[in-house]
């Protein structure tokens, strides 16, 4: 070690000194921020609660209107669930929000809220397209919050079955996606059942590279992901992992659940997975295309009232006639109703013979909604209204 003279000792003394000062003070500024940061906290926890025991109210007064219309009830439970309220509060959130958190996240926190105040009223059972970790599961959770209590099913078909059968109280189905299109297994399954459209969720879907902690990145042979995933990433893949087989399997789900027992293998799924898995995200954001977005609908028993911003969707099924679809489109702008999409189904099982699902702004109940259903029926051979649910706040 080198000698030092006085000076240089004293300086480096002072130094120390200085440091010493500097550290104590920041100490002490960080201590007084957190202890202010505490103060808040038990604000913020007092009112939580004060907000859950008026939710708990609600719940008496939802369990009174029941017992006192028990002759009318079609439903020996009260429901608690209400969409239309949900999205009413999510809206105001955003509206008033002043930052700096961005409205979206802060919108986020209070779907939380509501949730947890949701499940002290009655925990809410939610069937979805399984298993854990697909995206159906990630817009189950951004819908109904984490505290909902998700059933992953099998297949689009057992979602309905378990809804209508009351073991779950809604369900959650992919419908649309923008990159590929419309799912006909869940068009079609309106087609055989009498459960309506509760509400809708938008997810767009960001891909990840997962891989596990025993993961050898290096010698990696194989990727597993979903199809449709694999399809959005091409271009990446093809970039990234030219030489690596690319596995096809049932979900992004099972896709994620392989990694735990081979390390020469990765997968492609969305954020639930990871978590779900406790998969490192080794590159986020790998789809190809950035826009791309899933739309989800929420099905259940009931109708829903209305949000002040919502949607209805009805299915018809038109006369075997030239012009048909022309006439049955007709009303819906003599009325000034703007219709946001149409879809055709083959009507089972009469060959050549087609429905359409066709979703309009606005609500059942107002006046120029149900004016051009009403001119829209007796052009047709059946309509069937599928739903009015608020739009899709987050
Ligand atoms: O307003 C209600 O009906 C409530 O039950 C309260 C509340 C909320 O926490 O704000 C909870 C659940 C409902 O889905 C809607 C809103």
């Amino acid at each position: 070690m080198s000698e030092q003279s006085p000076e240089q000792h004293m300086n480096n003394s002072n130094q120390t000194t200085t440091d010493t000062n500097d550290a104590a003070t920041e100490k002490a500024f960080l201590d007084n921020i957190r202890q202010s940061i505490d103060a808040v906290d038990c604000k913020i926890q007092t009112l939580i609660n004060d907000r859950a025991k008026l939710a708990q109210q609600v719940a008496v007064v939802k369990k009174e209107h029941l017992a006192n219309n028990a002759a009318a009830a079609t439903d020996s439970n009260p429901i608690f669930y209400r969409p239309e309220r949900e999205a009413q509060v999510l809206k105001a959130v955003m509206e008033r929000n002043t930052g700096p958190i961005a409205d979206e996240k802060m919108a986020r926190l209070f779907r939380e809220i509501m949730s947890v105040c949701l499940d002290l009223e009655a925990p809410q059972r939610i069937a979805f397209l399984g298993p854990v970790g697909t995206f159906t599961h990630a817009a189950a959770l951004k819908h109904f919050g984490k505290a909902a209590d998700t059933m992953p099913m099998t297949t689009i078909t057992d979602v309905f079955r378990e809804v209508e059968a009351g073991t779950a109280m809604y369900g959650v189905v992919p419908v649309e996606n923008s990159s590929e299109g419309v799912v006909n297994h869940t068009l079609d399954g309106f087609l055989s059942s009498s459960l309506k459209i509760i509400g809708e969720v938008e997810l767009p879907i960001h891909q990840n590279f997962l891989v596990a902690e025993h993961t050898k990145v290096d010698s990696l042979s194989r990727i597993y992901s979903h199809q449709q995933s694999l399809a959005q990433c091409r271009h990446w893949l093809d970039v990234n992992f030219p030489n690596v087989e690319r596995v096809a399997v049932s979900s992004n789900g099972e896709a994620a659940r392989r990694l735990k027992n081979e390390w020469h293998s990765a997968a492609i799924a969305g954020d639930v997975a990871a978590a779900e898995y406790d998969l490192h995200k080794l590159y986020t954001n790998i789809e190809d295309n950035p826009s791309n977005t899933t739309r989800f609908l929420i099905i259940g028993h009931e109708a829903i009232a209305p949000s002040g911003q919502d949607k209805t969707s009805i299915v018809v099924s038109a006369h075997d006639k030239a012009g048909a679809l022309i006439e049955i489109l007709k009303p819906l702008s003599y009325h000034g109703v703007s219709m946001t999409s149409i879809e055709t189904r083959p009507e089972r099982p009469n060959k050549w013979a087609y429905v359409f699902f066709i979703d309009m702004n606005g609500h059942i109940d107002a006046p120029n909604v149900s004016a051009a259903i009403a001119d829209i029926r007796p052009l047709v051979k059946d309509l069937r209204i599928l739903g009015s649910y608020p739009k899709a706040v987050l």
